[in-house]
């Protein structure tokens, strides 16, 4: 699959809810409860960061809810995306972009959403045919107006800006003409997983579905 291509199923995934919950999972066991919750409150794409060793299992659980989306996060390596893969993940976001995440990527056709912050960072994504973006880590590198400037020059290039992201600062981002959605860890907490307090999950993602 092509970068193009790849980058054209990422924009159809981040057009289908204002919020991408970012999620570290660190118990399986709560893996379909949680989709469940974020997919009834509105949220259907949920992106696991392979930074938990329950995460490529939750993948697995968690691709079982319907309407559900469900890729994996800080993929670093082709090796990490062979593993999302199998796991059935449907894309993968990356914090950066490497020549062989482009090759393995393309090889295992699995959608990936990499990452790119400085103007030249992104004319080397576009270059290799990706025009749908990580903007990350979104405040650390100057928020919303570090990526308002980028539309200027690079109006064909689109963004998920992730890291940082908050209900506060959420509607600065999609207020802009390059995002089309963000990333977030605050929808689905550590707290309330631990606690299975689906409700509370489920209601944040019902506020989340009505930012834009
Ligand atoms: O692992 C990755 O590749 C990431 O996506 C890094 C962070 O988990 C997200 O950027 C979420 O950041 P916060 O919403 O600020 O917690």
């Amino acid at each position: 699959m092509t970068p193009e291509i790849q980058s054209q199923k990422t924009r159809e995934l981040c057009n289908l809810a204002p919020v991408i919950p970012v999620i570290v999972i660190k118990d399986i066991t709560k893996a379909e409860d949680l989709a469940r919750a974020l997919v009834a409150g509105g949220l259907p794409v949920l992106e696991v960061t392979l930074r938990s060793d329950a995460a490529l299992d939750s993948i697995r659980a968690m691709s079982r809810i319907e309407g559900g989306h469900v890729g994996a996060g800080t993929v670093l390596t082709p090796d990490d995306a062979k593993r999302a893969k199998d796991a059935g993940a449907k894309f993968a976001v990356s914090p950066g972009l490497t020549d062989r995440l482009i090759q393995a990527c393309s090889d295992l056709d699995l959608p990936l959403l990499p990452g790119a912050v400085t103007a030249s960072e992104v004319m080397r994504a576009a270059d290799a045919g990706y025009d749908m973006l990580k903007f990350f880590p979104a405040e650390a590198v100057g928020g919303a107006p570090a990526l308002k400037s980028l539309a200027g020059p690079l109006p064909k290039v689109s963004f998920c800006p992730t890291g940082g992201v908050s209900p506060d600062n959420a509607r600065d981002y999609l207020s802009l003409p390059n995002v089309v959605c963000v990333g977030g860890s605050w929808v689905a907490t550590d707290a309330d997983v631990t606690a299975e307090n689906w409700s509370a999950i489920e209601a944040r993602a019902r506020t989340a579905t009505a930012l834009r």
